[in-house]
């Protein structure tokens, strides 16, 4: 199924029609550089292009009343003038005698995106419209907004299909007020946001904008702020926030539909947001919402301003969404001081709500700094000029290798469906048999061995000149298939294995201290304490049968530490009798794929090779299937993993999860 793109120039036809400084930024260009990028880079042509229709009345009045509906209605028919007094009655936000049609048109298409994708036609899709919608509220305009798409897209999507459960997902540097309005009574639609702030002298200055509005009434909980204090948020930080707070909230909420505010101002270069985030990263956080909902994910455009980063950040997003590879986050580093006490905040203010943050260091760990921190305005405020003056490299060219999934087996067994069956060349380099030999095999060894392990070099060697995307291989031995690609691949210079074992075994033996393997062994016994640090053993009473506990590793340890590392390669190796369920499994798969361009080389023993198919599914991009609600984990797990973090820490920063953690 394809990624469909919902575009119509029509809603270019508005603008500004005098001078407003709150409102001159939101030009019709935002939208016009964002197609012509996803056209100019190819993109375009590989999505599906659905037509956009206008939104009739009903779907308007899902979220706007009546009155404020018959007011719009009169702006086609306002002089200059009128439109002007009218729209000083609202925040922020300017009317033209073709913005209502436009308003119209941006709620069709993200209606016309929900259909497509509910109805099956496409996998996912984005939503390029004008004007976007966040603010705006029942009975007003605001900030640029008319009508609130996303808004009346989660409303239309639970009556018309059922949902019971909608995930907003709101990366504007916006905070939108007005789905917080609309839905926080409401425990079937969970809306995440994070906003600039800065203990709110940002716009729009609203107490309810803070992280302590979790939601009313039956809504408790379904309601996550995480307010930005400081201008200046990094990848690290961004990334943070999604591991250690929306996560494991979303997978345990298990949403039916995800729809993403997707607004560009919180990227680099925005003279609104004056974030640092680059705009790769948001091919990270597309990534990592979509094995949500089975992979349901509709992104509608919200704000942006800086028209290159804007389109940068709009192709990251489409690109990924179309399942090309991510490119490899540049230099994480910690998050700041002012993220991690937002994220501490917000993850004590719902710890009472979700079992996941059920462990969240109660507030007395250290006092938060509920002043403003720094001076309301540094010294020498920057003026609009040199808030888009910023530069940044161009996001690296993202290619799909030519082969996306191959696959190591025995001569007998069926290769999966969608995958290239790798030929284990017989004629094996002499000088890598003789190495195989005197490393992996005593004395001669069989040669069904020697062609299984050399088998497993090619697939590596392959994958890093870039000719296959990620693999499988079934094997006879796992323990020895690990420890010979980690040896392989550990002998080039700059290349960084992470081995992800799943179920007990022993890990491989050769693992060096020199940082160039970590391995992360989610199981259940106290395996021998490990003698070196880049050996970490997660262990889980259940076993990796406990879904809840292993989702808890995958984004409290296992994804944080994947990026910090930031491999060349990821080794996911199924320990035999594992327990993990094909849908973990798979999830695991899909999210590891967000690291090393994708390169993830999966090993499976031979007697384990029922799960071949369900692994194909997942390194071929299909979305893992939802794992239901998720239980409380156990809560020794939980005391468990949160002192191996803490013991981490000195070595892991993207571990943090609270300012106090760099005590
Ligand atoms: N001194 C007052 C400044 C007012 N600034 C208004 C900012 C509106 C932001 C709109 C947006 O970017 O959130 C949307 F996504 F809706 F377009
Ligand atoms: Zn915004």
């Amino acid at each position: 199924m394809g990624t469909a793109l919902i575009y119509d120039e029509e809603m270019t036809s508005y603008k500004l029609l005098w001078d407003d400084p709150e409102c001159e930024v939101e030009v019709p260009e935002r939208l016009t550089v964002s197609y012509e990028a996803l056209v100019r880079s190819g993109l375009a042509d590989h999505c599906v292009s659905i037509p956009v229709r206008e939104a009739t009345e009903e779907e308007i009045l899902l979220i706007h009343s009546e009155e404020y509906l018959e007011k719009v209605k009169k702006t086609p028919h306002m002089s200059v003038q009128e439109l002007k007094d009218f729209a000083l009655q609202f925040n922020a936000v300017y009317f033209h005698p073709n913005s209502y049609h436009c308003a119209k048109l941006a709620v069709g298409a993200a209606l016309q995106l929900v259909d497509h994708v509910l109805m099956g036609k496409v996998r996912n899709g984005m939503a390029l419209v004008r004007p976007p919608g966040h603010h705006s509220m029942r009975d007003a305009a605001c900030g640029f907004c008319t009508f609130n798409n996303v808004a009346i897209a989660a409303q239309y999507a639970k009556q018309k299909y059922g949902l019971k459960r909608v995930l907003i997902v709101d990366w504007d540097i916006h905070h939108g007020q007005g789905v917080q309005y609309c839905f926080e009574d409401d425990p079937s639609v969970l809306y995440f946001s994070w906003h600039r702030y800065e203990h709110s002298i940002f716009w729009p200055h609203l107490p309810e904008s803070d992280y302590d509005a979790v939601g009313k009434d039956k809504g408790v909980g379904f309601n996550i702020n995480v307010p930005w204090n400081k201008v200046g948020m990094t990848n690290s930080d961004f990334l943070s926030v999604f591991c250690h707070v929306l996560l494991p909230v979303a997978y345990e909420f298990c949403p039916e539909l995800v729809l993403v505010s997707a607004g560009y101002d919180s990227g680099i270069g925005d003279p609104e947001g004056e974030m640092c985030a680059t705009p790769d990263i948001f091919a990270h956080l597309t990534h990592l919402l979509m094995n949500l909902a089975g992979g349901k994910v509709c992104a509608v455009l919200e704000g942006g301003y800086n028209l290159t980063s804007l389109s940068q950040s709009v192709c990251q997003t489409v690109q990924t969404l179309l399942g090309d590879p991510n490119p490899r986050p540049e230099n994480l580093r910690s998050p700041c001081q002012s993220a991690l006490e937002s994220i501490h905040c917000v993850r004590w203010a719902h710890r009472r709500y979700w079992s996941c943050l059920g462990h969240a260091a109660d507030l007395s760990s250290f006092q938060i700094s509920t002043k403003p921190s720094g001076s309301p305005k540094e010294a020498g405020e920057s003026t609009w000029k040199d808030k888009v003056a910023v530069v940044w490299p161009e996001p690296v060219k993202r290619v799909a290798p030519p082969v996306r999934t191959a696959a190591l087996l025995s001569d007998e067994a069926v290769c999966p469906e969608g995958c290239k069956r790798l030929a284990t060349s017989d004629k094996l380099d002499p000088r890598v048999a003789g190495k195989l030999r005197e490393n992996f095999l005593e004395g001669e060894g069989d040669s069904e061995a020697l062609s299984a392990l050399s088998g497993l070099i090619t697939l590596t060697e392959k994958m890093e000149k870039d000719e296959i995307l990620n693999g499988l291989a079934v094997v006879r031995d796992i323990t020895m298939a690990t420890a010979c690609v980690v040896q392989h691949v550990t002998m080039a210079p700059n290349n960084r294995v992470l081995v992800v074992c799943v179920g007990d075994g022993e890990a491989p033996s050769n693992i060096t201290e020199d940082r160039k393997a970590l391995v992360v062994r989610i199981g259940s016994r106290e395996t021998k304490q490990s003698k070196c640090k880049n050996d970490i053993p997660v262990c889980l009473k259940k076993g990796c049968a406990d879904v809840s506990g292993v989702i808890q590793a995958v984004f409290g340890l296992l994804l944080p530490l994947g990026y910090e590392f930031d491999p060349s390669l990821v080794l996911l190796v199924r320990m035999p009798g594992s327990e993990v369920s094909d849908g973990v499994w798979q999830q695991l798969t899909g999210l590891l794929q967000c690291l090393a361009q994708g390169h993830v080389l999966v090993l499976i023993q031979e007697c384990e090779k029922s799960c071949v198919s369900p692994t194909a599914c997942s390194l071929l991009g299909e979305p893992a299937p939802p794992l239901g609600q998720l239980q409380a984990p156990l809560p020794q797990d939980v005391e468990d993993m949160e002192r191996l973090r803490r013991k981490l820490l000195a070595d892991w920063t993207l571990l943090q999860t609270t300012a106090a953690d760099t005590g």
